[in-house]
């Protein structure tokens, strides 16, 4: 869904970058509105749009591949400032007359940038002479440049690693502004959006609330609307925007899918019903879900029969409530990115989160998803907008598919009991600690492995639980949480002592990438 028009957007050619959404979201740091459109829709998005300015992201295609994809005339002859990121800079070059090749000066990772001359990208931040950390993920590089351009920074692997041609306001760098590992890359694209396209930066969170309702107000008019409501902060936002929209047109429904924690359920229903004046309806489809994932151990496949199911539910209950037009999720951004590829393009599948890639095909309900461009820690500061109370704002979040991706291999009841005591002491003992909000997500994972062990003099055969942390900013990547050992010894001796099925605990100390935050 995308958001009413705005005088001052930006528009982001996207080619298939996993990073694309992170160029969003700098832009938007920057205080500008800006939107993503695939290259294939790109021109329809520049007259939709009228943007004020034109960034061109990365690709996993290379320039110097027949049909590989190009950006539409109509930017070049805009007038407009054009910001060309990575494979964006070799299309620069490439469609103006400059060349790229193939080159075995690959560059992976962290590179250094010598800045060789002054720019407007560099105002206030990179000195000529200076040297700079940047993030490089390239094969490709530019040997010749268009007519016009200049050299302005250079690196180790890329010689022409950012040039300018200050008369048509056209910039393009090799390396990625938009990633951390670019330290002053936001500033860079500040610089961009700000002094060179002289854009106010004046766009908030507040403006997204409200731009986010009138485009709900929009999409539903006067149709009847449900809202998947997890009690997450995902929907939860959502929810709260869609009610702001259209108030009374609203029944949030909870689904007990018999994956969830410990009590949750209901507790959900209390602060719901005891907070806000939402109303809301708990189904009890427990038995349907676990019936429908008996035997399945393949990891796709549960996100499939959930994310299925889910929708059957919905639809079911729609039915009751007389009919339903609209079906409101709490996706975000890196849901979308994760299942499927953005462009309908080169971006893999890495798994199909339920509310996305783990939809059915054919649904009676058309989707409204006001949270779908922006990151967990965004849809967080919405959530401040919207008034929601600190300790809800933080909790950690939940997957929608539940302890059915936390039981590896077959998920049986007796399995899910026994998770979701370890997985209430886990936190338990993370909140005694003090340490649930330095922490981004936390959880138990129940592994399809038993292992020998001696308790009371008897030989025990159990399973293993594995315990898992993380740090992130926006689940894009995550490191794993750096505990000390006590804790963990204490933590492990309670679950072991205290749940039975359970006689060895280990702690998974894989960051993401390489590993995912989830284990299925
Ligand atoms: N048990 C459930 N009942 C109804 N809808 C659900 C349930 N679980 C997930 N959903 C829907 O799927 C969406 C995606 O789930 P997800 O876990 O990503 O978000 P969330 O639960 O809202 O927030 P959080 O990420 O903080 O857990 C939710 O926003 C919600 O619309
Ligand atoms: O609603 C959801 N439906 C899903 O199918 C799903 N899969 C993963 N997650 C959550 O997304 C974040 C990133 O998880 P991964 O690193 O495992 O992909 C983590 O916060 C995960 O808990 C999901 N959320
Ligand atoms: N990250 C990118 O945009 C890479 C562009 C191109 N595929 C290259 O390898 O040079
Ligand atoms: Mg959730």
């Amino acid at each position: 869904m995308s958001i009413s028009h705005h005088p001052e957007t930006v528009l982001i050619v996207d080619f298939g970058s996993q990073v694309t959404q992170l160029i969003a979201r700098r832009v938007r740091e920057a205080g500008v509105y800006s939107e993503i459109a695939p290259f294939q829709s790109a021109e329809e998005a520049f007259r939709r749009l009228q943007p004020k300015a034109i960034i061109l992201s990365g690709s996993p295609a290379s320039t110097v591949e027949t049909g590989s994809p190009r950006a539409p005339k109509v930017l070049f002859e805009s007038g407009l400032p054009i910001l060309g990121i990575c494979y964006g800079q070799q299309l620069l070059c490439a469609q103006l007359g400059g060349k790229v090749e193939s080159s075995d000066h690959r560059e992976f990772g962290r590179a250094f940038l010598d800045i060789e001359d002054s720019c407007a990208l560099f105002e206030g931040l990179w000195a000529p002479g200076t040297r700079h950390q940047v993030w490089m993920s390239h094969g490709d590089r530019v040997t010749a440049l268009p007519e016009g351009f200049r050299v302005v920074g250079t690196s180790a692997g890329a010689p022409f690693a950012a040039i300018a041609d200050d008369r048509r306001k056209y910039y393009g760098v090799q390396f990625h502004p938009e990633v951390v590992h670019t330290p002053d890359g936001a500033k860079l694209i500040a610089n961009f959006v700000l002094k060179i396209a002289g854009l106010k930066g004046n766009w908030t969170m507040a403006a997204y609330r409200e731009q986010a309702v009138e485009a709900i107000r929009r999409q539903v008019g006067s149709g009847r609307v449900i809202c998947a409501l997890s009690g997450g902060v995902d929907s939860s936002v959502a929810a709260l925007l869609t009610h702001e929209a259209v108030g009374e047109q609203l029944t949030c429904i909870l689904v007990d899918h018999g994956l969830m924690r410990k009590d949750e359920a209901a507790s959900v229903v209390n602060m719901f019903r005891e907070h806000y004046n939402l109303p809301l309806i708990l189904v009890d489809a427990s038995e349907r879900f676990l019936q429908a994932l008996d035997g399945v151990t393949d990891p796709e496949v549960k996100r499939k029969t959930i994310g299925r199911l889910f929708i059957e539910v919905f639809e079911e209950e729609a039915k009751k409530l007389g009919g339903a037009d609209f079906l409101v999720q709490g996706t975000l951004y890196p849901d979308v990115i994760e299942s499927v590829s953005f462009t309908g393009g080169p971006s893999v599948t890495i798994k199909s989160h339920h509310n996305v890639g783990g939809l059915p095909e054919r649904m009676n309900m058309k989707l409204v998803e006001p949270l779908r461009e922006l990151f967990k820690d965004e849809v967080r500061e919405l959530g401040r907008e919207l008034g929601l109370p600190e300790h809800f704002i933080g909790r950690h979040p939940f997957p929608g598919p539940g302890l059915a991706i936390r039981c590896p291999g077959v998920v049986t009841r007796e399995k899910l009991d026994i998770l979701r005591q370890a997985d209430a002491i886990y936190l338990e003992e993370i909140r005694k600690a003090g340490l649930y909000d330095a922490i981004w997500q936390a959880f138990a994972v129940l592994l399809p492995v038993q292992t020998v062990g001696v308790m009371g003099d008897g030989r025990t055969y159990e399973y293993v639980c594995a315990l898992r942390a993380v740090t992130s900013v926006d689940g894009m990547t995550a490191d794993f949480y750096h505990y000390d050992m006590d804790f963990l010894g204490r933590t492990a001796t309670r679950i072991i002592n205290e749940v039975r099925g359970i006689n060895r605990v280990v702690y998974d100390i894989t960051s993401k990438p390489p590993g995912t935050i989830e284990w299925e």
